[in-house]
């Protein structure tokens, strides 16, 4: 059984419906991204799968046993870490003595570990942490029991660059291990780095299911040449071209750099120009067979040649504003 099961999960607040029969599962090994703009249901969806509150109707399975069942999600409980969107914990206490509370109840196997990678004030009381440091405190109670399964809701929102990015690592290192993570963000290049595959929820429903990688490349590709002389529009007339757009320009300095400012994304400039040629930018979305995108530009003589991802949010706002279906 996977490791997350949800069938036709519904929380009816009375005013407002949290999430609306929603079914999905993450496969052990998963780092399974859950995201949704604000009210969407995210936090319900975390609070109903780890039995703090109980569903309308539905299940919520997670490792084998039901959430909704209070003997049974005690046992889960035991084998989960939980990693909140806003950690509280008793700030008199320093931050020890909470590690020595959470050991006494799940184990600490990992504590020395955790704390030299993430390295909270452990000796001060919790009063005195800033929100990154409390962040980083919860990190290590969340994982310090070595659970197979982590929930995190919005992992990164108080950590700084630096260490939002050792938390990536981290992540990684634990996916290769074979831990369970789900886990909900706002953050889309941490999703696009992360995660396997997606959830995307609006107005409590499930919107899509998918892996990282189609929701992408169903999304296409942003392809922009520059052609030494003029271009004619039909030869950019076939399958898989969208938004065509072709701009002429004479006497225009090419700009020439061998630069890539993103890992993905394929950069190809060469130093042709003497400054006073006409060029063609040719710029468009194109989700077409890559072998008829070469055969259109082979006749050409080319200055530059980009392929880039369609930008994340422009893909995920489909979604979140209701353009997409699934
Ligand atoms: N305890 C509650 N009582 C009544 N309504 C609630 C309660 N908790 C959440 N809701 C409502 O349920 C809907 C889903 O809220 P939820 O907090 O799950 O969204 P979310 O996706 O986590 O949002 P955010 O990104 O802002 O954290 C919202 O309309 C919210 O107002």
């Amino acid at each position: 059984m996977a490791p997350i099961e949800v069938i036709d999960l519904t929380k009816d607040y009375g005013s407002v419906l949290g999430i609306d029969s929603i079914t999905f599962s993450v496969e052990k090994g998963e780092v399974f991204g859950f995201l949704g703009p604000n009210g969407a249901g995210k936090t319900t969806t975390i609070r109903t799968l780890l039995g703090f509150q109980s569903p309308t109707s539905g299940t919520a399975t997670v490792l084998g046993h039901d959430m909704t069942n209070e003997s049974e999600f005690l046992d889960a409980k035991a084998d989960v870490g939980y990693l909140p969107a806003t950690p509280k914990f008793d700030d008199s206490a320093t931050g020890t003595e909470i590690l020595d509370l959470h050991a006494s109840i799940k184990g600490d196997t990992r504590r020395e570990e955790l704390l030299e990678r993430f390295d909270p004030p452990v000796d001060r009381p919790v009063r005195e942490y800033s929100t990154g440091n409390v962040q980083k405190l919860a990190i290590v109670q969340a994982f310090m029991h070595d659970p197979s399964l982590v929930v995190m809701d919005e992992p990164t929102s108080g950590l700084d660059p630096l260490m939002q990015q050792r938390f990536n690592e981290f992540i990684h290192d634990e996916q290769q291990r074979g831990v369970t993570v789900f886990f909900s963000s706002h953050v889309l290049s941490e999703v696009r780095r992360l995660c396997t595959r997606v959830a995307i929820l609006r107005d409590g429903r499930l919107i899509t299911t998918e892996p990282v990688e189609s929701l992408l490349n169903r999304s296409g590709k942003v392809v922009h040449l520059r052609i030494g002389g003029t271009v004619d529009q039909a030869a950019f007339d076939f399958d898989g071209v969208h938004d065509l757009d072709i701009r002429s320009m004479r006497g225009t300095q090419v700009e020439t750099q061998l630069s890539d400012e993103r890992d993905s994304d394929l950069k190809l400039r060469v130093d042709e120009s003497d400054g006073t040629e006409t060029v063609t930018d040719v710029s468009f979305t194109f989700t077409g067979d890559v072998n008829d995108l070469v055969d259109a530009v082979t006749p050409y003589a080319l200055r530059e040649f980009d392929v880039e991802e369609a930008p994340l949010d422009e893909v995920f706002m489909q979604f979140y504003g209701g353009e997409a279906s699934a």
